[in-house]
C-alpha cells in the first residue's frame, strides 16, 4: 500500500483498563499478533499501532494498553483520548471486578462519549472462579455495554468479537473532539529517544512517557518494560 493511502486511512483509539494482572498486555497482544505472550512484565503505559482488516475495509488502530500500578488511579487522559474502551477484569480476582465497576461508574460519571465493552478474563481458570458471569453481564447491561467472558490463554474467538465491534462502532461515529493535541501526544511518544518504537511484525509498541499530559502517573512509576517473548 502506498504511503498516502496508508495516511488516509480511517483511524480509532481504544483504551484498555483494568486492574493489576487481569491480562490487559496479554490480551492486546492476542489480538494484535495472534500469540500469547505469558510472562510479560510492564510498568508503563504502552501504545500500539497496527492496520487491521476488518470486513468493512483496514482501519489504523492506536491501542494504549494502560499500567495499573497506581491503585484507584482513574486514567481520565487516556480515557478522553480513547475512542473507545475495553475494560477488563479476571473472574479469578474479585478486586478486579471492583476496579471494574468503579471505572464504569467513573467514565459515566464524566459523562464521556467513549464507547466501552467489558471483558472477563481467565475462564480457563475456572475452579479459581470468584466473578460469576452473571455478576459480569448484569454490570455490563446495568452500563448498556457489551460483555462476553474470555480466556487469552485458550485464544477465545469472543476477544476478536470484543475487539471487532468496538472498532466498527467507533469507526462510524464523528471524530471525537479532544480537549488536548493528539498529534502531539503522539509526537511526544514516538518521537521520545529514550523510548524508540518496537517495529511488530505488522505494527509498532511505543513504552508511553505522556510527559506533561500523565506527569503525576508516569513520576510515580518505574519506566521501561520487559517482555520475556519477543513479539
Ligand atoms: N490462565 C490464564 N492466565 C492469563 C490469561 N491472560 C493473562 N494471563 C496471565 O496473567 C498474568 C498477567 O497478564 P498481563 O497481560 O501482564 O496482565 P496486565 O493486566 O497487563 O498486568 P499489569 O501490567 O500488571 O497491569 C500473566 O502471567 C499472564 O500470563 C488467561 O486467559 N488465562
Amino acid at each position: 500500500m502506498k504511503m498516502e493511502d496508508k495516511a488516509n486511512l480511517p483511524r480509532v483509539r481504544i483504551a484498555v483498563l483494568g486492574h493489576v494482572n487481569v491480562g490487559k498486555s496479554a490480551l492486546t497482544v492476542r489480538y494484535l499478533t495472534r500469540r500469547f505472550i505469558g510472562e510479560y512484565r510492564s510498568n508503563t503505559d504502552l501504545l500500539y499501532r497496527q492496520t487491521v482488516p476488518l470486513d468493512s475495509g483496514l482501519l489504523d488502530v492506536e491501542i494504549v494498553d494502560v499500567s495499573a500500578e497506581i491503585e484507584n488511579d482513574f486514567p481520565i487522559e487516556q480515557i478522553q483520548w480513547a475512542d473507545a474502551c475495553l475494560i477488563v477484569y479476571s473472574i479469578t480476582d474479585r478486586e478486579s471486578y471492583k476496579y471494574a465497576t468503579r471505572a464504569l461508574a467513573n467514565m459515566k460519571s464524566i459523562q464521556t462519549s467513549t464507547s466501552s465493552y467489558l471483558i472477563a478474563n481467565k475462564v480457563d481458570l475456572d475452579h479459581l472462579r470468584e466473578v460469576a458471569e452473571t455478576e459480569g453481564a448484569s454490570l455490563a447491561a446495568s452500563h448498556g455495554i457489551g460483555f462476553c467472558e474470555v480466556s487469552v490463554a485458550d485464544n477465545s474467538p469472543s476477544l476478536y468479537k470484543a475487539f471487532e465491534r468496538l472498532l466498527n462502532d467507533s469507526r462510524g461515529r464523528p471524530v471525537k473532539q479532544r480537549k488536548f493535541s493528539v498529534s502531539k501526544m503522539i509526537g511526544t511518544l514516538i518521537g521520545n529517544n529514550d523510548h524508540k518504537p518496537i517495529q511488530l511484525t505488522q505494527g509498532t509498541m511505543v513504552p508511553c512517557c505522556k510527559g506533561e499530559l500523565h506527569k503525576s502517573r508516569v513520576l510515580k512509576r518505574r519506566q521501561g518494560f520487559t517482555a520475556t517473548a519477543s513479539l
